[in-house]
């Protein structure tokens, strides 16, 4: 079926894609056929799965943020986490990576309990996730970016690279940011100041220093998000090398054409819970994904939609048409 073929959200390619930038970057795919057997449901069960997610609740007052029942993250893959505007995506990713805390349930890395264990633990247990470049450490070069991901998971903790145990291993750490550097072709920029770079080249820099801690499980928070069809197909070339080399990817993502692109798996978040999960295929067919993107009213890619698919969902969208429009 071709893109133009398949009903519900257009999963269309990357711009930029499919030339010979896209060639560059054809990684193996070393999960590929793992999935045949998954069941396209939420909360189903994978063959190996390196995360898994039990009862994980998070209120906000009176607001459910995150009710997530079940949830295996398949080893090796790479699993897109997406969702309409205030889904719970955010707040589900800061549970799963310690940046907060959830009301009940349970988090298992790797057959062990993470419950209440912080950020920079788990980087040693092998789970990283990419931080946007602060204010502060846009003031710092881009080496200096990659040596503290060497030594944190926050950015937050910059006196602890002034401890002289840290000092001995500077150049060590300092090697593996410049090989890193290497990899992701910012050489060029490793003594200017972060704050200088593009916000294609930031993300880079962000992959790049998750890296530092050679981490199993790469958590991505809008990995393109604000970067220009040009560094695009560099970094999703970057994700699928990451799956290449035998890591685990989960990324949160808005751009429907890069979850397309990249996933082996897609889990889809509404109201806080799962509502859908499968292959990308399936997931774009999927009438329940449709409904709550519509009722979202969430500005994804609906073009393609016939008079009657359009017809269709309207009448399953059962907010007040005074509400039309509304962010
Ligand atoms: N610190 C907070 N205090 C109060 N409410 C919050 C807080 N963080 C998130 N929320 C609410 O929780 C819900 C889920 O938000 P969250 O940011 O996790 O969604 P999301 O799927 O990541 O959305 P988006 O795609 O817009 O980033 C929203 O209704 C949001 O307003």
């Amino acid at each position: 079926m071709t893109d133009e073929q398949r009903p519900g959200i257009e999963f269309g390619k990357t711009a930029g894609g499919g030339g010979a930038a896209g060639a560059i970057h054809d990684h193996v795919n070393p999960v590929a056929g793992v999935f045949d057997d998954v069941e396209p449901v939420p909360g189903s069960k994978k063959p190996d799965p390196i995360l898994i997610a039990d009862h994980v609740t998070k209120t906000f007052g009176g607001l459910t943020a995150v009710d997530v029942e079940h949830l295996e993250i398949q080893r090796g893959g790479i699993t897109a986490l997406i969702g309409p505007n205030g889904a719970g995506k955010t707040t589900f990713f800061n549970l799963l990576t310690g940046f907060d805390k959830p009301n009940t349930g349970h988090v298992v890395l790797d057959g062990q309990s993470i419950d209440g264990v912080a950020p920079h633990k788990l980087a040693n247990r092998g789970m990283v996730r990419t931080f946007q470049l602060t204010k502060a450490l846009s003031r710092m070069t881009v080496i200096d970016n990659m040596k503290l991901g060497a030594v944190n998971q926050t950015g937050e903790h910059f006196w602890r690279a002034l401890l002289p145990i840290w000092k001995r291993q500077e150049q060590e750490i300092e090697g593996r940011g410049d090989a890193l550097l290497d990899r992701f072709n910012l050489t060029h920029m490793r003594d200017e100041f972060a704050g200088t770079m593009s916000g294609g080249q930031r993300k880079l820099v962000e992959m790049a220093r998750a890296l530092m801690t050679d981490p199993k499980l790469v958590m991505l928070d809008e990995p393109m998000a604000g970067v220009n069809p040009a560094l695009t197909q560099s970094l999703l070339g970057h994700v699928k090398g990451l799956r290449a080399e035998g890591r685990t990817v989960i990324f949160v993502e808005h751009d429907m054409d890069v979850v397309h692109d990249i996933s082996d798996w897609v889990v889809v978040m509404a109201e806080g819970a799962i509502i859908a999960e499968g292959t990308p295929d399936d997931i774009a067919a999927n009438p329940d994904v449709i409904d709550a993107y519509l009722g979202s009213h969430h500005d994804s890619d609906f073009e393609s939609w016939s008079d009657d698919e359009i017809a269709q969902a309207e009448s399953a969208d059962d907010t007040p048409a005074g509400e039309e429009g509304s962010p």
